[in-house]
């Protein structure tokens, strides 16, 4: 295993490692120049500086195990890279690593109509495969703001979730199967796509949120579902966050929810300044819901009118609007879904963190208290999954700290913010996975024992400890 690179001077492989590696998957795939090395040596993520080795773009499979020997024979570490829109530097590449990109691995293999599956090279972007799914008249229902980028092999590495987990759940229930090339460096292929596989272990589902610390996902059999009719989006405007569950409540209630996601109103000011967007009603609101469902009967739509009024009777709900067509529905949502890239240029201090829906007003009031005492002078955008009990909370970097000021003085205020999150039985991180920015707080989620069976697990898979070193644990 190669040590840790103090210095961020490019690390320099044993020549004989990059005349194998061209050998693997061909001379013009391995690159070396420092533009390459810093743009594929990192994600989203904003603490770490890349420091990768190398970078290779292998075509299938068999190259991709041919790289992982290498690794294996040589003892240098690999960190596999997908879309690189990570939010927790799952797949940095900070210590000299060779950087395996999947961005050639992008190819649809098959598609089975009678079984609603596509089998995908791990390297599709996640809006290629919900376009590929239109084309078939289907529907893949994960999605996220950077469905653009993203590829399915990282959204695997994390278990990616987004704005529909209320009703299509996590990416784990869309991976009938998987070819998988191991730290070992032997390729397995789990569960085959099937539904019904009562054999013991199955080790696919070890894969999906590994964030390839046991092997580099290649190729998976992504089940599809059918289309959604006459989607329509609900903004509303709320007073207090208390309210926000009550709404959730009245609407669960009587309809069948595909999204309800929640934001503040520095969010929505944040995003009308940076987009142009028209405020979606002339109040300004302490908080918004946008909720969505198929609206194809005009039964459905009576029933989510009635519960609207309900709420306004109740004090719950100030000012609301509802979609008339895909493109005031398209408007709405980005209200939400550009809260993230919006913010970006503040360099946020990011948490992604849940409970269970039962404990979200209990917990929002305890973050609200350590956030009052702790960044009185900050600005924090509340947003994210509530109707999954999933909280992103970010803070804005004031413009007169440096970035490392910043992160050290919300490095203790994680503390509190965990001690929360452990209080209540819940996740440090909800969807963006742990990579090395939540590594320190894991223990906060997954006590000890648990963590000492993760390491074990990671011994069988990968016992020369390659993939992905200093990543989750
Ligand atoms: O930037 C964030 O904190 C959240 C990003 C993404 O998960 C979202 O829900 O928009
Ligand atoms: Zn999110």
């Amino acid at each position: 295993m190669n040590a840790p690179q103090n210095s961020l001077t490019t690390p320099v492989l044993p020549p004989e490692l990059i005349t194998r590696l061209q050998q693997a998957v061909g001379e013009a795939r391995v690159h070396l120049d420092s533009d390459t090395l810093k743009t594929w040596g990192k994600d989203w993520t904003k603490h770490f500086e890349p420091n990768p080795s190398v970078v290779v773009f292998p075509a299938n499979t068999l190259e991709v195990q041919a790289v992982v020997k290498l690794a294996n024979e040589f003892g240098i570490a690999i960190t596999p890279s997908g879309g690189r829109t990570g939010l927790s530097a799952g797949a940095v590449a900070a210590n000299g690593e060779i950087v395996v990109s999947l961005d050639r691995m992008n190819k649809v293999i098959d598609f089975l109509p009678a079984d609603r599956m596509v089998r995908i090279q791990a390297g599709v972007v996640t809006e290629q495969l919900q376009q590929f799914a239109e084309e078939q008249g289907l529907y893949y229902p994960v999605d996220f703001a950077s469905a653009g980028s993203s590829q399915i092999g990282g959204n695997i590495g994390t278990n990616a979730g987004g704005i529909k987990v209320i009703k299509y759940g996590m990416t784990r229930q869309w991976v009938l199967g998987m070819t998988v090339v191991t730290g070992k460096g032997d390729i397995l292929r789990l569960n085959k796509g099937m539904i019904k596989n009562a054999t013991g272990y199955d080790l696919r589902h070890l894969m999906i949120g590994a964030e390839g610390t046991l092997g580099i996902v290649c190729e998976v059999d992504i089940k599809l579902e059918r289309q959604p009719q006459d989607l329509r989006v609900l903004v509303l405007g709320v007073p207090e966050f208390a309210a926000v569950m009550h709404i959730l409540q009245a609407f669960q209630n009587r309809l069948d929810l595909t999204a309800f996601e929640f934001f503040n109103e520095l969010a929505i000011q944040k995003v009308i300044a940076h987009t142009g967007i028209p405020r979606p009603f002339e109040s300004a609101c302490p908080f918004y819901v946008l909720l969505e469902f198929e609206g194809k009967f005009e039964a459905v739509v009576d029933d989510a009118m009635q519960t609207f009024e309900h709420c306004m009777e109740q004090g719950w709900v100030i000012d609301g609007v509802m979609s008339q067509n895909q493109s005031q529905a398209a408007t709405l949502w980005r209200l939400r879904e550009d809260i993230s890239e919006t913010i970006a240029a503040f360099t946020p201090y990011k948490n992604d963190i849940s409970v269970l829906i039962t404990h979200v007003p209990a917990f929002i009031a305890d973050i609200d208290a350590i956030v009052t005492e702790f960044y009185p002078d900050f600005e924090i955008c509340w947003f994210g999954h509530i109707g999954d009990g999933n909280l992103h909370l970010n803070i804005l970097k004031p413009a007169n700290l440096t970035k490392d000021e910043f992160f050290e003085k919300c490095k203790v205020v994680n503390k509190h913010v965990f001690e929360t999150v452990q209080k209540y039985d819940g996740s440090i991180s909800a969807e963006h996975g742990v990579g090395m920015t939540k590594k320190d707080y894991l223990h906060y989620t997954r006590d000890e024992v648990e963590i000492e069976y993760l390491r074990e697990i990671k011994k069988v898979f990968d016992p020369k400890g390659i993939m992905n070193p200093g990543k989750i644990f």
